[in-house]
């Protein structure tokens, strides 16, 4: 898939019960390439979150929505589960605690390709190899509790692709992970989305930890989008102060690229 995967065109979002019937975005104008690792940079609050509602069509009902969203590449706007599939920061919220890790994986295998239980068993197997669970068979016998913090995120994430979605969107994935975990699924999903074409939009309030591997950054706050463009650029020249103060609190955080960026 190559070209514009979505166009956002004056995207406003507000809420029916929002703060002052404030909206939770304001205007945006972005275009997301297909194929491309799109990081979504905000504090809390500034939009992030309702920005990949939005785009995954699961805003509360109600809800108003001016604008456009276009999807050239696909040419219909995204299905769930099929066309795009969610990472949160809790994996709790998107794994069932009753159902084996195997039986969840291989779901939205069956439901959306069609699979029959085996086949689709044999696809959440090789799932779970590709996400670098250990004992990928024994794995799939387990439950969500008998597993860590880190394993069930990897799993949460083997669900998230087992439809082969063109879109993947992980809210805040990581944040919950301590920092050497955090480090080896960021480098998951770099790896999983080179090797299937897919598009990611990387949702996090750590511009550096976003820095080490996406290739654009889109900066939000208080619902407006503050600036775009490639890691590179955003970084070495930010156009906004905003994002300037972003960049120079994270100093001391920062991931290699980043440091190398603010070298003097
Ligand atoms: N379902 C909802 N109903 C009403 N207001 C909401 C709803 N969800 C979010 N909001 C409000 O919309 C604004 C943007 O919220 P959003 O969750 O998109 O921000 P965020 O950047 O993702 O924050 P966080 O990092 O804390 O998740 C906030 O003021 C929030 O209180």
């Amino acid at each position: 898939m190559s070209g514009i995967f979505c166009s956002l065109r004056q995207l406003s979002v507000t809420y029916r019960r929002g703060k002052n019937n404030a909206a939770a975005l304001d205007g945006i104008d972005l275009d997301i390439a297909a194929g491309e690792r799109l990081a979504i940079i905000g504090e809390s609050g500034s939009g992030k979150s309702t920005l990949a509602r939005a785009l995954a069509g699961l805003l509360p009902e109600g809800t108003k929505v001016t604008g456009e969203m276009l999807w050239p590449a696909l040419g219909h706007p995204p299905r769930p589960g099929r066309d795009f599939g969610f990472v949160f920061q809790d994996p709790g919220t998107s794994l069932n605690p009753v159902l084996t890790i195997g039986e969840q994986i291989a779901e939205g295998a069956r439901r959306h390709l069609g699979l029959g239980w085996k086949r689709a068993s044999i696809r959440a197997e090789e799932l779970l190899g590709r996400v670098r669970m250990p004992q990928p068979d024994k794995a799939m016998r387990a439950f969500p509790h008998q597993l860590s913090g880190g394993q069930r995120q990897r799993v949460a994430i083997a669900a998230a692709i087992a439809a082969r979605p063109a879109l993947l969107i992980a809210d805040e994935a990581t944040s919950a992970l301590d920092v050497v975990v955090q480090a080896e699924i960021v480098r998951l999903l770099d790896g999983l989305v080179r090797e299937d074409g897919m598009t990611l939009l990387f949702i996090t309030h750590d511009i550096a930890l976003a820095s080490g591997f996406v290739d654009r950054i889109a900066v939000f706050r208080d619902a407006r989008l503050v600036e775009a463009g490639p890691v590179r650029s955003v970084l070495s020249a930010p156009v906004s102060n905003y994002t300037a103060a972003l960049i120079a609190s994270h100093r001391d955080l920062a991931t290699p690229p980043l440091i190398e960026e603010l070298a003097p």
